[in-house]
């Protein structure tokens, strides 16, 4: 039986090797491929990615309006891929709450930002309504809205006003699209410190997909999705340094599967001219990744001089217990398990993106984003 203590420990999202293909007049299309996702309860994070990376379908899916093709996805404890047609109905007026890039299909032009906050409070029957409506208004910091349509507020007002009605039901889970991506950079920043304030003062877990890599100064945590994969992670906390100011580091992580998968790094491929495969060493604290070039065995995947830009990437030779070439079965970038998955994450592996390659052993990449912010 799940107790209470391990109810408050189950992630918000939990995504299992995702897949959605669509299959269009006899072309498939894999717009999700395996996808791990995993969101705490409470944690507010973003998702970003190319175009056709895949952040919709996730989002779609998610919402309850697609279903995967395999794979699993629990939200709040609600299988999505199980769900009847009365679940999903309940599910999306009072688990998920969703805000889309689109004014028009967040609120009614016709209603005031009170009136459009009620819409779903009428729906699901809710009492006390007003009393909501203003806690909402406020919590948002729109009460001067109260009586104005769409029309007569700001892009960044009318936005506000989306987050309190996906808010008025109480979800477990706040679902937003793009939700700053017709507005204005500090317009923007305000979106999304109230997403961040709402996820603060009430519990909400929040997703927002976004094509804007500057939102990530705004949540803790920034998951990257590649050919519809997580790719890689950044992680935000605030230190102190010597002299007790506050500083904000970044970190960035490359994202294990299951099966010991894990995608390189864009920029990582390109500046070794990594390609098809790679050489693997597996240290005592890291793994190493070099180009496959000539003069290296397994033995030494370096090279006498640490070759392909790695020298003193924790790449002592000597150290290395095990030396393997990894084939890239599918393409550049992402490393094929060919390290035994276990040893790999007990070798600190898990932050190997930042540190295998480049890096010193197993140093995720970090920035000091004090100052003007990210200057990576
Ligand atoms: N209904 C559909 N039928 C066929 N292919 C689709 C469908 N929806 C999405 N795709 C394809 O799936 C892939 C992922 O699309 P998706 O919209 O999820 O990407 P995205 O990261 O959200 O892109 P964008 O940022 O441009 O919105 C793309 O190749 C897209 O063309």
């Amino acid at each position: 039986m799940t107790t209470t203590t391990e109810q408050a420990r189950e992630p918000d999202i939990l995504c299992h090797g995702l897949v959605r293909i669509f299959s269009t007049e006899g072309v498939e299309v894999q717009a999700l491929q395996g996808l791990d996702l995993r969101v705490e309860r409470g944690d507010v994070v973003a998702i970003v990615g190319a175009s056709g990376s895949g952040k919709s379908t996730l989002l779609s899916i998610l919402s309850g309006l697609d279903r995967p093709t395999g794979g699993s996805a629990v939200v709040a404890g609600t299988d999505i891929g199980a769900m009847s047609r009365a679940d999903r109905v309940r599910y999306q007026r009072h688990t998920v709450g969703f805000v889309w890039q689109q004014t028009s299909r967040n609120l009614l032009p016709y209603l005031t930002a009170a009136e459009n906050i009620a819409v779903p409070l009428v729906l699901s029957g809710a009492k006390a309504r007003t009393e909501r409506v203003e806690e909402l208004l406020g919590l948002l910091g729109i009460e001067h809205c109260r009586d104005r349509r769409p029309e007569q507020m700001s892009g960044g007002e009318q936005q506000r006003t989306a987050i309190a009605v996906a808010l008025a039901n109480s979800p477990r889970v706040l679902l937003a699209d793009e939700p700053t991506g017709e507005l204005d950079d500090a317009t923007s920043a305000e979106v999304l410190e109230a997403l961040r304030g709402a996820s603060e003062r009430l519990g909400v877990t929040v997703l927002i997909v976004t094509h804007d890599p500057t939102v990530s100064e705004h949540v803790r945590r920034t998951v990257q999705i590649r050919d519809g994969r997580t790719s890689t992670e950044v992680l935000r906390r605030t230190e102190r340094d010597d002299s007790g100011a506050e500083v904000h580091v970044a970190e960035e992580f490359a994202v294990l599967d299951r099966t010991g998968r894990l995608q390189l790094p864009e920029d990582f491929v390109s500046a070794l001219d990594l390609r098809e495969r790679v050489r693997l060493a597996l240290e005592t604290d890291h793994v190493g990744v070099w180009p496959d070039g000539a003069g290296r065995t397994a033995s030494d995947p370096a090279g006498a001089t640490g070759a392909g830009g790695s020298s003193g990437a924790g790449g002592d030779a000597e150290q290395a217990r095990t030396g393997r070439a990894a084939g890239d079965a599918e393409r550049a970038g992402t490393v094929g398990a060919t390290g035994d998955p276990d040893a790999l994450r007990s070798a600190g592996a898990t932050s190997a993106a930042g540190g295998s390659t480049a890096a010193s052993a197993a140093r995720p990449r970090r920035r000091d984003l004090r100052g003007e912010g990210n200057d990576d």
